[in-house]
Formats: C-alpha cells, sequence, structure tokens
C-alpha cells in the first residue's frame, strides 16, 4: 500500500529579482515501512523538500498525500494537527528544551492532549529505554552526551507514533561511531514502528542504511 506519494510537487522562494526555483518537479513514493536517504549538495533543496513532507512548508505546485490525506487542503487547525499526530521530526541540532529532563522533554508532545497520564508517562519511559536511555530520565540536555540527546530526540518524535518520521541530518553534529548507532537505531525504530523514514544527509554511510536513495539535483529528485 502506498502511504506517502508526492506528485510534481515545485518550490519557488520569491526574492527582489526573479522567484529562486529549488524544487522543479518532484515526485516519490513510499510503501508501508520503507525508508528512503535524501542525498545532494548543499542547497540543492533537501531540507525543503523535507518540509513539505511534513507539511512545514507549502508547495508552490504538486501534490502531497499521506494515507488518505493531501495536508495542504486541510484548515489550519486540521493541518496543525496532521503535523503533531502523523509526523515526528529529528533535526541535526536535537531541539529539546533546556530547562526539562529528558523524560519531560519526550513528553512535550503528548501535552497537547492535556496534562500527561500514567500511561503517557509508561510510553515515554518505554521510548526512552529503547533508544537506550533507561538511566537518563532525569537527565537535562546540557548533562546528556550528544548521541544521547539524539536518542532523545528520536524518542520525542516517535512518542505520538506518527505514521511518517523525518529526519534532518540527525548525525551531522555526532562523531562517526555515534552517528552509525543514530543510524541503525532510526532504520530499527522504522521497523518496529511500520513507519514511513524519511532522512535528508550528506552521509553515505547513513544513506546506505536507508532502502532507497534519491539525489536532488537541479531541483529534480534522481535515482542515487
Ligand atoms: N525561506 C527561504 N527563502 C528564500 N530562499 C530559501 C528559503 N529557504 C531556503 N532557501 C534557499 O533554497 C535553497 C535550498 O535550501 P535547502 O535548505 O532546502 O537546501 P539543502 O539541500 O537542505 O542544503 P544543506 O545541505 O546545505 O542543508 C537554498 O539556495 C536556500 O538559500
Amino acid at each position: 500500500m502506498t502511504m506517502l506519494t508526492v506528485d510534481n510537487v515545485t518550490k519557488e522562494y520569491p526574492t527582489p529579482a526573479e522567484p529562486l526555483s529549488v524544487l522543479r518537479g518532484v515526485s516519490l513514493s513510499l510503501d508501508r515501512g520503507e525508508s528512503l536517504a535524501i542525498v545532494g549538495p548543499s542547497g540543492s533543496g533537501k531540507s525543503t523538500l523535507l518540509a513539505i513532507l511534513g507539511a512545514l512548508d507549502r508547495p508552490t505546485s504538486g501534490q502531497v498525500q499521506l494515507g488518505t490525506v493531501d495536508p495542504f487542503a486541510l484548515n489550519d487547525m486540521n493541518l496543525a494537527e496532521f503535523r503533531r499526530d502523523r509526523v515526528g521530526f529529528v533535526f541535526q541540532d536535537h531541539h529539546l528544551l533546556p530547562q526539562l529532563s529528558a523524560l519531560e522533554n519526550v513528553l512535550v508532545p503528548l501535552l497537547a492532549d492535556g496534562k500527561p497520564t500514567s500511561a503517557d508517562i509508561e510510553r515515554a519511559e518505554m521510548l526512552l529505554g529503547r533508544v537506550g536511555l533507561a538511566e537518563r530520565l532525569t537527565h537535562r540536555p546540557a548533562e546528556l552526551s550528544g548521541g544521547e540527546r539524539q536518542r532523545a530526540a528520536i524518542a520525542r518524535a516517535l512518542v505520538r507514533s506518527p505514521v511518517l518520521l523525518l529526519a534532518d541530518e540527525p548525525t551531522g553534529n555526532l562523531d562517526s561511531a555515534t552517528a552509525d548507532s543514530i543510524g541503525r537505531l532510526l532504520v530499527e525504530l522504522q521497523v518496529e514502528h511500520q513507519s514511513l523514514l524519511v532522512v535528508v544527509t550528506h552521509s553515505e554511510a547513513l544513506a546506505e542504511t536507508m532502502q532507497q536513495q534519491k539525489r536532488i539535483e537541479d531541483g529534480k529528485l534522481l535515482e542515487n
């Protein structure tokens, strides 16, 4: 079953001169449980595409569909819910809140539903255990290593069981051994959760751990 389809997406940014055309007709499709790495030179539009996949940014033209939903046809409230419930993001910088513990950070996406329940806390603890942080629940980000912070960010991205997990240079700030372990963890979790995983990276090693690899060149997506 095709879960994610992207059809002829373009993205232009307005500039004082002529519009900057970053994506020029990008199409792809992913089935349930599939993973995709997007590689390409700096400035080629990888992050732009990822932001469109996660409905953080609108395409200039073209269609995106996740399951049966076209996120860009939703009103603002439903779009915000779509993003929150169906998409998990992992960024190069962990984006954890510095004043909160690892456990509290993982609970943050659940706060939209009100005060965390004991089941929420159990789930967050389970996920932190799964990413290897069972002994670090009360540590704040400053009290975690870089790799541990990224593990906590991955647990946070998964806490609402998203259909689509998006990662933008998730290992960009890590040494190669730590990067390898984070890459493996992402793929393992994606298989366990049967989610879709799209990773933007400059790392060939990380790209190779994904089932599909594509390259952005001149605004188009090519087989790598
Ligand atoms: N909001 C914006 N307004 C105008 N131009 C933008 C905007 N966001 C990105 N761009 C431009 O679009 C192009 C693609 O940017 P993007 O961040 O998608 O590239 P990237 O492939 O992810 O690069 P990198 O590998 O360096 O992170 C760049 O030339 C960038 O300057």
